[in-house]
Order: structure tokens, then C-alpha cells, then sequence
């Protein structure tokens, strides 16, 4: 589904030159939702942007649904992008546009007409649970909400792959929750291969089937982890006090 071939990539050159990725292969699995993990600056989000180019490696290749990207010029580059969406951190919204119209950018971009573009967008926000904010603009609404406008503008092109870079890390544990159960939809319902980047080991135990870690721009291991349960992952959360005391702890309030 996307395979990386002895990429690499370095930022700066001559002595303050530095290799934020260091010959890394790995292959996701089509259909699987795969974590990259490893300490700060390991180079996962430089890895994650190699996978549709949106960081071109200084050396090695990228084969994504069947296209070698660093053979593609760059027109048609573009178009195979579209198969590939993105989701960041910091949601990447445009707060001088509503919802439906910052779900509708991909498809401006690439010429969808407007009765079409409508009917997208709408199946996206729907997808997404967000159908009514749709004449509201980013600044109303909370960050698990503007994560899923996110989610949904990804959509727009019917993705077959996801990047995901650190798409929970801004957000609270319950707002975690319900965007890890939006990406585990897309992948359940839509068929789409995720690839998240993340810190969070729960994110990982929640949502991943297999993973990577990297050090130092390597890849240092790599396994497959056991399926959770839907019972085991509807279990009843913990409150806060639950989770930083366990049974005891006195109460101020
Ligand atoms: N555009 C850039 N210019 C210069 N250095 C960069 C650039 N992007 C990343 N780096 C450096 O490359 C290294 C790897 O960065 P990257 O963001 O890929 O790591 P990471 O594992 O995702 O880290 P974090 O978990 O902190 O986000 C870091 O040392 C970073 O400072």
C-alpha cells in the first residue's frame, strides 16, 4: 500500500547538516492502521510527510497505491495526492471560512463543481457527526470539533490513506477518545489505511494494529499488536482521580 525504500532526509549541510531520517524502509499494510512512535525529534513526522511527498527524501523511494511518487512529475504528483489525506495537530483550519467551506477547499483546488461539492461536503460533515455546524465558523467550535473538520476536509477526495501527525495531542482524554473512534470508523467502515504519528502509548493500545519506533532517524523495531475487543475498548473511563490515585486519595472538595 505504501512502501518506503531507503529514504532518507537531512536538514541544514556541511557540519550543521543533520539526518532527521536515515535510510528507513517499511511497508503499511493496506487496510491496517499502523503507529509510528519514538522519543522527540526521532524524525516520525519527517517519515510520515515522505508518504506523499510532502517531504521529498534526498535519496530512496516512495511507492504509494501502486505509483513509485518519486518518479511522478509534479502534475501528476498532485493527483495522486488526493488519494492521500492529511491530518495535523494543529487542525490547519481557515478561520475566515465556515465548516462546509473549509471542507470544500480540496475540491475547489481540484475543480469539483458546485452542486457536487456541496453533496460532498455534507456526506463528510455527516460522516464526520458535524452536518449541523456547517455554517459555523472554526473559532465556535471546540478542538475535538475542529479535529473532525479536519477529518472531514481529508475525506473530501476519498482517501484510500490517512497520515495522521499527532492528530489527539492538543486535545483532552475524552475528545482523544472520540476522534480515535472517528479514525477507527474510517478505517472499519471506509476500508482507508491510517498511518498515525503519535506520543501517546493509549493512543497506540486503542487504535493501532501494527507499529513502528524510530530512534534517531531509524527504524529501531517494529511489531504487530494484538486486536482490542470492542468490549474491552467500551469499557467505562476512568475519572481523573480514578486514573492518578487508583482507589484512595483524600478529598478537598
Ligand atoms: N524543516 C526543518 N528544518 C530543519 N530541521 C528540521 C525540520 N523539520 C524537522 N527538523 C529536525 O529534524 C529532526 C526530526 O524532526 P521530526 O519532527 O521529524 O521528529 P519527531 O520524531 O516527529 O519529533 P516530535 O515528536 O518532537 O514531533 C528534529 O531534530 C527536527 O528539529
Amino acid at each position: 500500500m505504501i512502501s518506503l525504500h531507503k529514504v532518507s532526509k537531512s536538514y541544514g549541510s556541511g557540519t550543521g547538516g543533520f539526518k532527521a531520517v536515515d535510510r528507513v524502509s517499511l511497508t503499511v499494510r493496506g487496510g491496517t492502521i499502523h503507529g509510528i512512535i519514538g522519543p522527540s525529534g526521532a524524525g516520525k513526522s519527517t517519515l510520515l510527510r515522505m508518504m506523499n511527498l510532502l517531504e521529498p527524501p534526498d535519496e530512496g523511494g516512495v511507492v504509494a497505491l501502486g505509483q513509485d511518487l518519486t518518479a511522478l512529475p509534479e502534475a501528476k504528483l498532485r493527483i495522486a495526492r488526493r488519494s492521500i489525506g492529511m491530518v495535523f495537530q494543529q487542525f490547519h483550519l481557515l478561520h475566515n471560512r465556515t465548516v462546509s467551506g473549509n471542507v470544500a477547499v480540496p475540491l475547489e483546488l481540484a475543480g469539483t463543481g458546485r452542486t457536487q461539492r456541496r453533496e460532498r461536503v455534507l456526506e463528510c460533515l455527516r460522516f464526520v457527526g458535524l452536518e449541523d455546524k456547517a455554517d459555523q465558523y472554526p473559532a465556535r467550535l471546540s478542538g475535538g470539533q475542529k479535529q473532525r473538520v479536519a477529518i472531514a476536509r481529508a475525506l473530501a477526495h476519498r482517501p484510500a490513506v490517512l497520515l495522521c501527525d499527532e492528530p489527539t495531542s492538543s486535545l483532552d482524554p475524552d475528545t482523544t477518545s472520540e476522534i480515535l473512534a472517528v479514525l477507527r470508523h474510517i478505517n472499519t467502515t471506509l476500508g482507508v489505511t491510517i498511518v498515525i504519528v503519535t506520543h501517546e502509548m493509549e493512543v497506540v493500545k486503542e487504535l493501532c494494529h501494527e507499529v513502528s519506533v524510530m530512534e534517531r532517524g531509524r527504524l529501531v523495531d517494529g511489531f504487530a499488536l494484538p486486536r482490542r475487543t470492542p468490549a474491552e475498548s467500551s469499557r467505562p473511563k476512568l475519572s481523573y482521580r480514578e486514573q492518578l490515585l487508583g482507589e484512595g486519595g483524600e478529598a478537598h472538595v
